[in-house]
């Protein structure tokens, strides 16, 4: 055997069109065993094409299954055995938390047990990475095997999707801001396909010392909109304001909108809220968990930046603790506490006596 032909797709880049696919609703074939599809994008005539092959599986995370009382047999997933005859909506309710309360009994539920759940659990984790909801239908590959579909390997796909993407730096560009006329913003793209990160550095810190520094996770809700369900917006304002006084910082911006679950997630969870949830219960009954953001690529980025040693502005001890094992030493965290409004305060409460971040 010769190497990998260097133009065809690296393991990562083959994912992303994997993802890509989950995506529009077109099922995957994983480790030439089963069709896998998102059952939040999967159409009526697929999910027929799909049930004519033979028996379907409905795997969903051990947080979902948790929910629906159904039992877990594989630690972290529940693979349910679908009814014949089942339609779409049967398969939506199960995936989709929205109409837990008004419909309370989907089942009873079947678990499956025995066989390989590391197929299942493949599919789930790219559905996860597509920021799809951590649903998904399976049914064994028929032969021959339908053309055209992308095929992953189970065990390569949860290996490579532990990986932590290489950032390159694409552009960057003087950008005077309100907060700080001094502003640079520096893009950086991943090589396996997935969102741009930024960095806007305040001034030319030294690289030899401590830099003031901020990881921010997108919100478009709280950034742009301005809303007042969580302190987003008034933290990203007072990071910049800190380091425009000071005359140095750096912010990474990182887009992982929802802590990594995605905007339309994110807007699921909030309905969640308004039925009486809180944020991290809303996560787990969507089949997520609490937190599911990379932070690795904070620490990747400051180091590409020349930073090894941060002042850290947050509440949350889980971001200094990932950015000293990831090799950048904090030698001090600077709490960051703005934007206190009635109607984030059980938000924040939740974060303190849940998440460990400090009131
Ligand atoms: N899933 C989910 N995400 C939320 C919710 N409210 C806010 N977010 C997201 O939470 C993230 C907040 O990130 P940060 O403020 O950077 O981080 P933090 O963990 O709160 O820590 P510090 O602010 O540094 O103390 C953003 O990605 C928001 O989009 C929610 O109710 N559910
Ligand atoms: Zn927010």
């Amino acid at each position: 055997m010769t190497d990998a032909i260097p133009l065809g797709p690296t393991p990562a880049e083959h994912l992303n069109r994997a993802r890509a696919d989950l995506r529009m609703g077109l099922p995957v074939i994983v480790s030439g065993q089963v069709l896998a599809a998102a059952v939040e994008t999967l159409s009526p005539e697929r999910l027929a094409a799909m049930a004519a092959l033979g028996p379907l599986t409905l795997a969903l995370t051990a947080r979902r299954a948790e929910t629906l009382k159904a039992r877990v047999y594989d630690t972290d997933l529940a693979r349910i055995a679908v009814p014949e005859g089942t339609d779409l909506g049967w398969l939506r309710a199960l995936a989709d938390p929205a109409d837990d309360l008004r419909v309370p009994m989907k089942g009873p539920l079947r678990s499956e047990r025995g066989g390989d759940a590391g197929l299942a659990r493949a599919g789930i984790a790219l559905a996860k990475s597509a920021q799809l909801l951590p649903a998904v239908l399976l049914v064994a590959l028929p032969a021959p095997a339908p053309e055209g579909l992308t095929r992953i390997d189970a065990a390569t796909t949860l290996a490579t999707l532990e990986q932590e993407a290489i950032l390159a730096p694409v552009a960057a560009a003087r950008v005077p801001m309100r907060a700080a006329e001094a502003g640079r913003l520096h893009i950086f793209r991943p090589d396996d396909g997935g969102e741009e990160h930024y960095a806007i550095e305040i001034g030319t810190p030294p690289r030899d010392k401590p830099v003031l520094a901020r990881l921010h996770s997108a919100c478009f809700t709280g950034d742009v909109l301005g809303s007042l369900k969580c302190d987003c917006g008034p933290q990203l304002d007072a990071a910049l304001t800190q380091m425009g006084h000071k005359g140095a910082g750096v912010l990474l911006y990182l887009n992982q909108e929802g802590r990594g679950i995605g905007l339309a997630n994110k807007m699921r969870a909030y309905s969640l809220q308004d039925q009486g949830f809180d944020t991290v219960e809303a996560n787990h009954r969507l089949g997520f968990e609490d937190d599911e953001r990379d932070f690795r690529i904070g620490a990747a980025l400051l180091r590409k930046l020349g930073f090894s040693s941060v002042r850290l502005l947050t509440n949350n001890p889980a971001k200094v603790a990932m950015l000293e094992a990831n090799g950048i030493n904090v030698v001090e965290r600077v709490p960051l506490k703005v934007g206190l409004s009635r109607h984030n305060a059980a938000y924040l409460a939740t974060k303190a006596a849940k998440s460990g971040h400090i009131l």
